[in-house]
């Protein structure tokens, strides 16, 4: 912080960060398709109370994967995910615990699981904690990663697997590989447009327009992701307001379409906001 001696300067915590961002994307209101204080979007399955459930199970692991970033700050990038992946695991085992085996946070603990781990291999390489330097991080650590566990596996298991043999979206991996490129470039910019919850409904509409969520498209195919990204484009180009996005709530309700990818990189968004 400007005018503090470095001893001083306010130590920013990326688990703490990322506990907070869950809890703020979870009480978004009104958001599109999606689980808030309003309703549970286009969910038969979960609801608020479940999602906080959720979040007290992650919210723990966030520390773990930060602390495993340090002790391995000085091997190559290139064995990191291998290091982390046991510790992602039992985190999703946590949350499938909490939530009675629903599919909350997969992506989210993964997105933002790698960002704690990423923190804490920059510590442990004394190196400053800056979107650029954590993004960049991040996106070594997981190098190759859609070569090895996509383009590489002929039979598909998850949305994710599927998308790609189908129509060659990379999904959460591939957004991890390139660093969180659609945040940075789609809502970062953008953050200090709107304040208040229109600053994070106005990221939430830019992550919709420009996000190939696999979430809409394993729920609606290319037709629904689609819909989504132009009814979102639509919005920022002629502007909105709570009575809009109720109605977008409503349209993707009637068909069941929910973006939950985007629901985690607003998470992230709203964690590489608070950095330089
Ligand atoms: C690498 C994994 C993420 C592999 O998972 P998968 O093969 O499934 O990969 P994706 O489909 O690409 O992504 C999985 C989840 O990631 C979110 N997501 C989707 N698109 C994007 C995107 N473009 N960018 C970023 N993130 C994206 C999304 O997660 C959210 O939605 C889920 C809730 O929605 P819902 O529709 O209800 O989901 P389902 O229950 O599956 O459908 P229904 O049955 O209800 O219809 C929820 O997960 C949200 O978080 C995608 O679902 C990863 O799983 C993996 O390998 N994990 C192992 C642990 C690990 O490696 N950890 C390392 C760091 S700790
Ligand atoms: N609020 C939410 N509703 C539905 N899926 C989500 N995935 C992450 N956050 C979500």
């Amino acid at each position: 912080m400007a005018g503090l001696p470095a001893t001083e300067s306010a130590v920013i915590s990326v688990p703490a960060l990322a506990a907070r961002a869950l809890r703020r994307e979870l009480d978004l209101t009104p958001k599109p398709g999606l689980v808030d204080r309003a309703n549970n979007g286009s969910h038969q399955d979960m609801d608020h109370a479940l999602f906080l459930r959720s979040i007290a199970a992650i919210t723990p692991w966030f520390s773990v994967f930060e602390q495993a970033g340090r002790e391995h700050a000085h091997k190559a990038a290139g064995v990191q995910l291998r290091l982390l992946r046991p510790a992602g695991i039992a985190c999703e085992q946590a949350m499938f615990a909490a939530t009675g085996g629903v599919n909350t946070h997969k992506g989210g603990i993964f997105s933002l699981g790698l960002l704690c781990f990423a923190a804490g291999r920059l510590q442990g390489q004394r190196r400053p904690l800056q979107v650029e330097t954590l993004c960049r991080q991040v996106s070594e650590i997981c190098r190759g990663l859609v070569a090895r566990e996509l383009a590489a596996r002929p039979q598909a298991v998850t949305a994710g697997e599927r998308q790609f043999l189908e129509y060659g979206l990379t999904g959460a991996r591939g957004e991890a590989e390139q660093g969180f490129a659609t945040v940075r470039r789609a809502v970062l910019p953008y953050w200090h447009q709107e304040q208040g919850e229109r600053r994070l409904q106005h990221a939430l509409l830019r992550l919709m327009a420009a996000n190939p969520d696999s979430n809409l498209v394993s729920r609606g195919g290319i037709a629904g992701l689609r819909y989504v990204q132009d009814y979102a484009a639509t919005l920022l180009a002629v502007g909105w307001d709570n009575d809009a996005l109720s109605e977008m709530d409503r349209a993707l309700m009637a068909r069941r379409l929910s973006p939950g990818g985007s629901a985690d990189l607003l998470a992230v968004a709203y964690v590489l906001a608070q950095l330089p």
